[in-house]
């Protein structure tokens, strides 16, 4: 069974990976002084488990020797055998310390990891939405749509951080005004056999395959008009481009909806550290959600809006955000109220 230990810092040097659905990201910390040895990116797909993708694109290529390991994986946390969401890995933290030589492995949530990527990244790693650039010391939220749409609160407290990853991708979202009200009889719900009404999730509009139900849902309330594209990347890249009326459309309500959201949950959280967007596709949108949309649904909360007229948004730039917020962790674990019940092993 997994054995827990006060947020002692694990024995270097540290591998540290952030494993996506599709893509995993590797770095070895040396030591105490934060020296990192980056590795090239991993495509899962090329490698049948997780163990072979360690050894061979990282422990064999290098002359590091790590004695422990720390994870964010995609996907609930539980018992000594961890499937991923979205790829066919298992995470068996027990045969990666016999097989591999760890002494110890920790496991976190992929948003644990932006979160404590956000309470450390520098200015230079995030494009501020709005006119606020500066992030104060106090709690703060990270979402992220992808392939999903992760969410995870920062609270400060005693001078630390405390990761709250929970399940916020998966809030209800309603409609509001009059084009909403065209749109939502049109958008594809959560796939639940035992509703008789489908709700519309979060993660159903802001996400890859929430850009496309937006889209969908806009052909369908245009004349069911035929889709021109198949793809999110389409869709974003024909409405930047300003080709597509629909594109555009679809581009700016995923940014109005995403402020909406964004706003709950910085009220939820009284986020007057900032909101944080993480995740693939914000920074491949980012004219989209400079242009105005966002920050106006954002703020737009009465009877709360000079509150959140207060509140910086930014969108994280940094390629590897949360590899970075694992090394933070790492090199000072005293920072973070970070439980590791139930998921470290010794
Ligand atoms: N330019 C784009 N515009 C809109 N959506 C995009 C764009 N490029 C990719 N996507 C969508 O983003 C989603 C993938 O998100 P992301 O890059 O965050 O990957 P992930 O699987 O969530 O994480 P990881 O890369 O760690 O495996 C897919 O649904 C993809 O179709």
């Amino acid at each position: 069974m997994a054995e827990t230990r006060p947020n002692q810092k694990l024995p270097f040097p540290i591998l540290i990976g952030d494993i996506g659905g599709t893509n995993a990201r590797f770095s070895i910390i040396v030591d105490e002084s934060g020296e990192t040895v980056r590795f090239p990116d991993v495509v899962n797909r090329n490698f049948s488990t997780i163990d072979e993708a360690i050894r061979l694109s990282v422990l064999s290529t290098s002359s590091h020797k790590p004695k422990s390991l720390i994870l964010a994986l995609a996907g609930p946390i539980k018992g000594d055998e961890v499937p991923l969401t979205n790829c066919p890995w298992v995470v068996r933290p027990k045969v990666l310390m016999a097989d591999l030589g760890f002494s110890e492995v920790l496991l976190l949530n992929d948003f644990e990891a932006q979160a404590l990527a956000a309470a450390t990244l520098q200015p230079k790693d995030c494009q501020p939405l709005g006119p606020i650039g500066e992030a104060p010391s106090a709690s703060r939220v990270v979402l992220g749509p992808g392939t999903g749409l992760g969410v995870a609160g920062l609270v400060r407290a005693r001078d630390m951080w405390f990761p709250v990853p929970g399940e916020g991708g998966h809030v209800d979202v309603g409609p509001r005004t009059a084009r909403d009200y065209q749109i939502w009889p049109h958008l594809t719900p959560v796939h639940d056999i035992n509703a008789t009404l489908g709700r519309i999730s979060a993660e159903e509009l802001l996400s890859g395959r929430g850009l496309m139900n937006i889209y969908r849902a806009l052909c369908k309330a245009e004349g069911n008009r035929t889709p021109a594209f198949d793809e999110p990347a389409q869709v974003s890249a024909a409405g930047l481009a300003g080709s597509d009326g629909l594109a555009s459309e679809a581009l700016e309500l995923f940014a109005t909806y995403l402020g909406r959201v964004a706003g709950d949950l910085a009220l939820i959280f009284m986020a007057k550290g900032g909101v944080f967007l993480a995740g693939g596709i914000s920074p491949k949108i980012l004219p989209a959600l400079q242009s105005g949309a966002f920050r106006k649904a954002f703020e737009d909360k009465a009877p709360h809006q000079a509150v959140l007229q207060g509140i910086a948004t930014f969108v994280v730039t940094h390629p590897q955000a949360a590899l970075h917020g694992l090394a933070a962790f790492a090199l000072d674990p005293d920072a973070f109220g970070l439980s590791t019940d139930g998921r470290h092993w010794a």
